[in-house]
């Protein structure tokens, strides 16, 4: 198993690195690629670490080597937030970083399994789609924006206000990777009632968490500790999933378009990557009017990623 991180000199990408080196099963193979000049010594740092994963970086010039035969790529290259920024305000930035991850993806590795992180996701998505049916080798099953962080901090925080392990909730979280596009189905959390004025706070408080750590960084980035954390969560599924195991994660993917092009909902994986999607249920009334809220700016952030890769 091969598995390479674009970005991997950054604040996700070393704690993303570090979780895969000690994590990955044995045998597998860690290429860590970024324009730092830093990335090489990264390498050599994780190596040290005793497990069967061996690990290479790659500078500037070595995009094409890291990719070369990569089961899975993960991508947090890209410009975090500061205070006072909205994940939109990354696009100037990130979108063409990405454009330019994802061509050579398409030409290097076009059957690898590809998890978007850089933000704003609700967009970057959409650019790589576009790149890779441009290339010719678009899968929408291989195709991913990783939205676990909403996940793993929803179950946080229900663990928190109702007394219970996080790891015993199952915490549903659909839509999109931005604001209201965040969408926690609180309704259908098993085994835990909440008042109206709960769901009310915990959606906010789920939506705006991105803004919660950008703002208690105070201009230090954005997550990096807990999203390594989500990242290297996702990357095990998938890799289970290539092993022929059949795993269910939430991801911002291409389903049927009935909500928007890109969505994210629960996806069962598998060695083609998303083997089924499956559906999110009843919503509460709550629930439902926050989604129909917020789908035309969803729409909106695709198609500014649609219109960017074709102009
Ligand atoms: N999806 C999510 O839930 C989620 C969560 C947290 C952060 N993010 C996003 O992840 C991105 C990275 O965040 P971070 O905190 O790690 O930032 P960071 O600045 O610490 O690291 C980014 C890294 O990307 C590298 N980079 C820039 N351009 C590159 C290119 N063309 N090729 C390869 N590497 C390149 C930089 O050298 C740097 O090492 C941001 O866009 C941030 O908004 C997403
Ligand atoms: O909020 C950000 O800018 C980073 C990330 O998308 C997050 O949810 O923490």
């Amino acid at each position: 198993m091969k598995v390479a991180v674009l970005g991997a000199a950054g604040g996700i990408g070393q704690a993303l690195s570090l979780l895969l080196k000690t994590q990955l099963p044995a045998g597998s193979d860690l290429a860590l690629f970024d324009i730092a000049p830093v990335t090489p010594g990264v390498a050599v740092d994780l190596s040290h670490i005793p497990t069967a994963v061996t690990v290479k970086g790659y500078g500037q010039e070595g995009l094409k080597d890291a990719l070369a035969g990569a089961d899975v790529v993960l991508i947090p290259a890209g410009v975090p937030r500061k205070p006072g920024m909205d994940r939109s305000d990354l696009f100037n930035m990130n979108a063409g970083i990405i454009k330019n991850l994802i061509e050579n993806i398409a030409d290097t590795c076009p059957k690898a399994l590809v998890g978007i992180i850089t933000n704003p996701v609700n967009t970057t998505v959409a650019i790589a789609a576009e790149v890779l049916k441009k290339k010719g080798v678009y899968d929408k099953n291989r195709l991913f924006g990783v939205t676990t962080l909403d996940v793993i901090r929803a179950e946080t925080f229900v663990g928190e206000l109702k007394g219970k392990n996080p790891e015993d909730l199952h915490v549903p979280v659909i839509g999109g990777h931005s604001g209201t596009t965040i969408l926690p189905l609180l309704s259908q959390v098993k085994g835990v009632e909440f008042s109206q004025d709960e769901i009310e706070s915990l959606t906010h408080r789920i939506q705006n968490a991105g803004t919660e750590v950008v703002e208690a960084k105070a201009g230090g980035g954005s997550a990096t500790l807990s999203m390594g954390q989500a990242a290297a969560r996702f990357c095990f599924s998938l890799v289970k999933g290539l092993q022929g195991e059949n795993v269910t994660e939430y991801a911002y993917v291409e389903g049927d378009g009935s909500d928007a092009t890109y969505f994210a909902q629960a996806v069962r994986l598998g060695k083609n990557g998303i083997e089924e999607i499956l559906p999110y249920g009843t919503l509460s009334a709550f629930e439902e009017k926050a989604k129909n809220d917020m789908l035309d700016g969803l729409k909106k952030d695709i198609q500014m990623g649609i219109d960017f890769a074709n102009q």
